[in-house]
């Protein structure tokens, strides 16, 4: 055998037991030398850690290649490990560049790092030489100086800790089966997130759900490319030319920031990135709240961080080389004062820990040190303190698929529940969300399993798989329930109403806690509050609470909040449908949630003590939903178990709420969001009787800019296929609805008569849509607006084609929508033959002298159609588009979906190919449009830039 091989084989129980203690830095160094496979690695990860490294020592040792690497490996890791091992390494792996450069490459001077601290922590060489002399009785030479070595320690130390704690992604409620399977090791389940900038201006104040599905729908294609890895978040930025210093990374409840900075801290722990810094401190606000005297920087580092107390000063000559992480400033309880003038303080100066991060952030403290922070939208801190602002914008379709496949081991089960969340729009939509995703993995897992007796084993639990947003919800909640709660207590046959009788008593002081506080907005609570609700805090950890309340415990705090704001919401929600038991009380409470129409009569216990002002309303809208899929829930006894009597005259809710939600439409202006919101309410409520009576009130539906998702589109044509006639108006600018979406409302766009669908990120699919829409028998269709998408000239053709045989179209706009002079090709033989169309815009389209011969010659055969080709013929056109460049000016929403469309550049390539007219009032607001735009480009570029 082999030198290395031999070795190996003779040593392999010591160098166990010296490494089983935590395996992780050597295998991943292991992976990444290509000792072992990317399959192998992950699979080990899951071994218990002795077992992972007998199994890694085996493997290595097939070849005397491998052996070679492992030890050249081991020398590079040796520091995460035990003295013995490192005395082991010195003797058997001697480094080829370090005997040669004899004594230490600390003492070297590096000519770029001036910093003989950063020096140490460098890469170590990979050159090394085999001393096969197991016998050898001498030390290893002390080559490096005392007060280095020991930060080297420290440092190490400091590495294994962020290590442990960093390498298990949080899991709340795996289950006992096929879930408890599931990996939760951060390499084998942690899944790329969607990062960008973050080029917002203002911040919407909607619901953080609904403001990212606009966000997501808004930014989808434009900035598809702008991608951020997190690894990459201090990476220099080309409009500056250096790496940012101060960096923020913001996101919504759930949406991955812990997660994508906890990755950060562990591939920094295991040496593989962000190898620039020397150390990494990883703070969390909601850890700072518990400071509650002034303190010196070093102190709070110097308690954090025990271990690194001693080598705290000495890091702190370099303080470039240092990197703060700042997790959930939204946590932080002390208020921050970011205008103050800054006042002089260093590492030293006691001061109140609200002020040591403003100056953190700020970077009056410690400029030349790099600070990342994450908050939520809801919190603040202002753009100008930093040199790059991140928002994470959840998973991509392609993730969610690589995060099933990740979550379950069997790829079948894998298969079938990816399957399931694509071909249901609610679960689809919201698996975006990394948090959902989960939630919705855990909820299937009782559903899918590659088990032959699947069937059975879903009967047990006498629920179908989960449609809507409600339904996964509770379907989480009873596994959890079941499961994970009611241990010893249940068997897998035990019926769904006992199982729910069993934790009755919970979920309702849940419930009332969730449901008065939401409505407070308030979603922390400590001890004291969780006691008066008879919640005892002591059983979050031992029953199904913790599944849905989250300690937010570190070292000595003891606050609590709901797992998700979402999982709150459909617990007050489940509170609400079980404890609202009239139908007036019902409606009231309809009334006060939707509208603030405070309840007169009522006696029921959600009803009694509200306090709820009316900006507040729009923060009860996700609420409100989930209430309608309890209620439907409870009316279908699903709830059984939970609720005490029938809802009096509960035939007749159906139809009464019918009565509500149509007296909704006819009698209120509804605002675009509340409307939406009501659709939604519908379809969670999924009652035909209800919806057929409310849907025949809505005769225009203006979902102006709203920035719809596709489970938006999935409500609208729920409620919408309940109406009987047509719709006067269906209004979706500026929605970036997309061909998805589109698809989703196909059955219900023929009974639009204006159909407003300009700038929505369509392209040829939808005007193929369209066309088919055009040309079918019952299409009612009088005006359509498609300008602002790229429907291109094959698009287009379809489009004139259906126009031929279409006797409804009276008005089409197509400004801007990619039209060529193919696009034209047979424009001439199909619309001479239409007797309909009054108006036709097409400009903003380079179609050519050919293009333009072809209308004049369309003109002539039909007089009686009025064709706006060019911006100078129409001076109300002109107009129309200054209104709408001024619009775009002060609507940063507009801005994206316009790019998205490339809008701006096809009307300027527009108004030059008009220039040709010099004079009256055509040509001069001509040349003010254009003017106008070109600022309003250049104002963007810079925007981006971030000047
Ligand atoms: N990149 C990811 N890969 C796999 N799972 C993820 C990822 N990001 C998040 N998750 C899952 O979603 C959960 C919530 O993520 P995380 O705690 O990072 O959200 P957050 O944005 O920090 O939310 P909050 O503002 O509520 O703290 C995690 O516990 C994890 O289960």
């Amino acid at each position: 055998m082999s030198p290395a091989q031999q070795l190996l084989r003779s040593q392999r129980d010591l160098l166990l037991k010296w490494t089983c203690d935590h395996p992780a830095p050597l295998l991943r160094w292991l992976r990444d030398a290509e000792v072992l496979s990317s399959a192998c690695y992950l699979s080990l990860l899951e071994r218990s850690p002795s077992n992972a490294v007998a199994k890694a020592l085996e493997t290595v040792c097939a070849t005397e290649e491998s052996s070679q690497k492992f030890l050249q490996v081991l020398r590079e890791v040796q520091d995460y490990y035990c003295r013995d091992l490192q005395v082991w390494v010195e003797r058997h792996c001697r480094n080829d560049a370090v005997t040669k450069s004899a004594p230490a490459s600390v003492k070297v001077e590096d000519k770029k790092s001036k910093s003989p601290i950063a020096k140490l922590f460098k890469a170590k060489s990979k050159g090394f030489t085999l001393t096969t002399d197991v016998n050898a009785k001498e030390e290893p030479k002390p080559c490096r100086s005392l007060k280095l070595a020991s930060i080297r320690v420290s440092i190490s130390a400091h590495k294994t800790t962020l290590l442990k704690r960093t390498e298990q992604l949080k899991c709340y409620s795996e289950g006992n089966r096929e879930a408890s399977n599931s990996a939760s090791h951060i390499e084998i389940r942690y899944t790329d997130l969607f990062v960008t900038e973050d080029n917002e201006l203002v911040d919407s104040s909607q619901h953080e759900y609904f403001a990212l599905a606009g966000r997501r729908a808004r930014i989808y294609v434009h900035q598809a490319c702008q991608r951020i890895r997190p690894g990459h978040l201090l990476s220099p930025q080309e409009a500056l030319g250096r790496a940012p210093k101060r960096v923020k990374v913001k996101g919504i409840a759930g949406i991955g920031k812990s997660v994508a900075v906890q990755r950060l801290v562990y591939e920094w722990a295991i040496g593989k990135n962000m190898r620039e810094f020397t150390c990494v401190f990883d703070l969390r606000f909601r850890e700072l709240n518990l400071v509650d005297k002034p303190l010196s920087l070093l102190e709070l580092l110097g308690q954090r961080f025990r271990y690194l107390k001693e080598a705290l000063p000495d890091l702190f000559t370099t303080p470039r080389s240092l990197l703060f992480i700042l997790d959930g400033l939204d946590e932080f309880k002390f208020p921050l004062d970011w205008n103050s003038p800054d006042k002089n303080i260093d590492v030293e100066s006691n001061v109140l820990v609200s002020e040591l991060m403003v100056a953190l952030i700020k970077g009056s403290l410690l400029p030349e040190a790099s600070v990342i922070i994450t908050t939520r939208p809801s919190t603040e801190a202002p753009k100008r303190f930093f040199q790059r602002c991140c928002v994470v914008l959840g998973f991509e379709e392609d993730q969610v698929k690589e995060y099933t496949t990740k979550f379950y081991k069997d790829s079948e089960v894998a298969q079938k529940v990816y399957d399931y969340i694509v071909n249901n729009d609610n679960l689809f939509v919201l698996s975006f969300i990394p948090l959902y995703c989960y939630i919705i993995c855990t909820a299937m897992a009782e559903f899918f399993s590659s088990q032959p007796n699947n069937v059975g084993e879903s009967k047990s639990l006498e629920l179908s798989p989960p449609r809507t947003v409600s339904e996964v919800y509770f379907c989480y909640l009873f596994t959890a329930v079941k499961h994970h709660g009611l241990k010893g207590r249940t068997e897998r046959s035990t019926p769904r109403s006992e199982v729910l009788s069993l934790a009755k008593q919970q979920l309702m002081k849940l419930g009332k806690m969730a449901y008065e506080n939401l409505l407070q907005k308030k979603i922390l609570f400590d001890k004291a509050e969780l006691e008066n609700y008879g919640v005892t805090p002591a059983d979050v950890q031992s029953t199904f609470l913790c599944h849905i309340l989250q300690p937010i415990k570190e070292e000595t705090v003891e606050m609590f909040s709901f797992f998700h704001l979402t999982v709150q919401e459909h617990l007050a929600a489940l509170y609400c449908a079980i404890n609202l038991s009239s139908q007036d009380d019902i409606i009231q409470a309809l009334d006060f949630w939707c509208f603030g129409v405070r309840p007169s009569s009522s006696t029921a216990a959600p009803l009694q003590n509200l306090h709820l002002s009316m900006d507040k309303l729009e923060s009860l809208q996700m609420f409100t939903r989930f209430f309608m899929g309890m209620l439907r829930a409870r009316l279908s006894g699903h709830l059984e178990g939970l609720v005490h009597s029938p809802i009096k005259q509960e035939d007749s809710i159906p139809n009464r709420l019918g009565l509500w939600f149509q007296d909704q439409f006819k009698t209120r202006e509804l605002e675009n969001q509340v409307a939406l919101n009501l659709l939604h309410c519908l379809m969670e409520f999924h009652m035909k009787e209800t919806t057929s009576t409310a849907a025949p009130e809505i005769t225009k539906l203006n979902l102006f800019k709203m920035k719809l998702s596709v489970v938006d589109c999935a409500a609208i044509h729920y409620v919408l296929q309940f109406s009987p006639h047509k719709l006067q108006e269906l209004n979706l600018g500026y929605s970036n609805i997309g061909n998805r979406g589109l698809n989703r409302l196909r059955p219900i766009l023929h009974r639009c008569e204006s159909l407003y669908l300009r700038y929505n990120c369509l392209d040829k699919q939808a005007a193929i849509l369209e066309s088919a829409i055009l040309k079918s028998n019952e299409c009612q269709v009088k005006k359509l607006f498609m300008c602002g998408n790229n429907l291109g000239p094959e698009g287009v053709l379809e489009l004139w084609n259906a126009l031929e045989h279409n006797n409804t179209v009276e008005e089409l706009y197509l400004d801007i929508t990619g039209i060529t002079e193919r696009g034209t090709e047979n424009i001439v033989n199909c619309l001479s033959k239409n007797t309909s169309l009054k108006t036709l815009t097409i400009v903003g389209n380079d179609i050519g002298a050919t293009g333009r011969r072809r209308l004049k010659e369309l003109e002539k055969r039909r007089p009686e159609l009025r064709i706006i080709a060019n911006f100078v013929d129409d001076l109300g056109l002109l107009q129309a588009y200054l209104d709408w460049v001024e619009e775009i000016r002060t609507d940063r929403d507009q801005m994206d979906s316009v790019k998205n469309a490339d809008a701006l550049q096809s009307v300027l390539r527009g108004l030059q190919v008009a220039g040709t007219v010099e004079k009256g009032e055509n040509a001069e607001k001509a040349k003010e449009l254009q003017k106008k735009i070109e600022e309003l480009l250049n104002y963007s570029t810079e925007v981006i830039r971030g000047k």
